[in-house]
């Protein structure tokens, strides 16, 4: 199966290399086109522009970081638009709000091709095993023809109605995880200055009911500092942001999301936007212990 990928950033490069090692032909482009040589050593061809892989590919998949360059990559000059037509599918992974995802459906039907947003739970270690799960909506005789693909890339995919629900459902489980990683942050804090071993508190979480693949997998790299980026802060930040306005547009009290916004966006304003999201810890210790 052909396909092409638009986005090579953490999880496209991942997302795109498992394809190629899994047998797919895949044409890829990235804004920074120089990302693109990687895959291309692995097999991939390039396209220069979104329209060109999207005149090359029946089934187009993007993974983009967020709103504004998911709808740049449709709507712009050389964008998805520009060749998306009958007999075309165009897959957006990325994490977008609602509205985004409906207007790139509106702009993509209209010139009869097919759309699928499919945001993934997991990050760039899953995309590179092919341990995602998929959040699909929209086009049903797409994501049955996506399946192949959804097969390498993920361990489950949800088909789950119309488009939004996808971009709804990440959402919420997103602003889940950024308010769990603001209360381990400070549950961490709380153990070091309190005078226990933070590394003792990681051993007695693991072993209790609240036990989970975020503590263990985090918990000992923030101890040492070391903020790699698997999933960006300022992506992390986007999603409370969005999983917010989802609350206002249903009128759901957040106010521990609410304050979790806050403190990633404290951790943008000291530069850590780029680092892993669990570096939002760091905003807990620029204040010093006072008696
Ligand atoms: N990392 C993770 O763990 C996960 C991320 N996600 C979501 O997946 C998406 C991608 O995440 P991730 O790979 O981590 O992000 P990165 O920041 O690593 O990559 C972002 C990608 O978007 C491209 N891009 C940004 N702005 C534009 C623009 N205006 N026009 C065209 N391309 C643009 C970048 O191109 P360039 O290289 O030129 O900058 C790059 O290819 C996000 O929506 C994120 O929320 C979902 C699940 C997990
Ligand atoms: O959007 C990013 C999700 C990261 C994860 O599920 O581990």
């Amino acid at each position: 199966m052909e396909v092409g990928f638009l986005g090579l950033g953490i999880m496209g490069k991942a997302m795109s290399m498992n394809l190629l090692k899994n047998g797919f032909k895949v044409t890829v482009w990235n804004r920074t086109l120089s990302k693109c040589n990687e895959l291309v050593a692995h097999g991939a061809s390039i396209g220069k522009t979104p329209a060109e892989v999207i005149n090359k590919c029946k089934v187009t998949i993007a993974m983009l970081s967020d709103p504004a360059a998911a709808l740049s990559v449709v709507l712009d000059k050389d964008g998805v638009l520009e060749q998306i037509c009958g007999g075309k599918g165009y897959i957006d992974m990325s994490t977008v709000d609602p509205e985004t995802s409906c207007k790139i459906n509106e702009a993509i039907t209209s010139k009869g091709g097919q759309f699928l947003e499919a945001p993934v739970s997991g990050s760039k270690q899953p995309a590179e095993t092919g341990q995602l799960v998929i959040l699909a909506a929209g086009d049903k005789a797409l994501y049955e023809a996506a399946i192949p693909a959804f097969d390498i890339l993920g361990k489950k995919s949800f088909f789950l109605g119309q488009v939004g629900n996808g971009a709804k459902m990440k959402l919420v489980v997103n602003m889940i995880m950024g308010s769990m990683m603001n209360a381990f942050s400070e549950g961490l804090t709380l153990a070091d200055r309190s005078g226990l071993n933070p590394r003792d508190l990681l051993d007695v979480l693991d072993l209790g009911a609240i036990a989970n693949p975020m503590f263990k997998g985090k918990g000992p790299a923030m101890l040492q500092n070391n903020y790699s980026p698997a999933f960006p802060l300022k992506h992390q930040q986007k999603d409370m942001r969005l999983a917010l306005a989802l609350g206002d547009e249903n009128s759901v009290p957040m106010p521990v999301a609410a304050a979790s916004n806050e403190a990633f966006k404290k951790a943008r304003s000291m530069g850590l936007g780029d680092m892993d999201f669990s570096a939002v810890f760091e905003t807990l210790k620029v204040l010093k212990h006072s008696s």
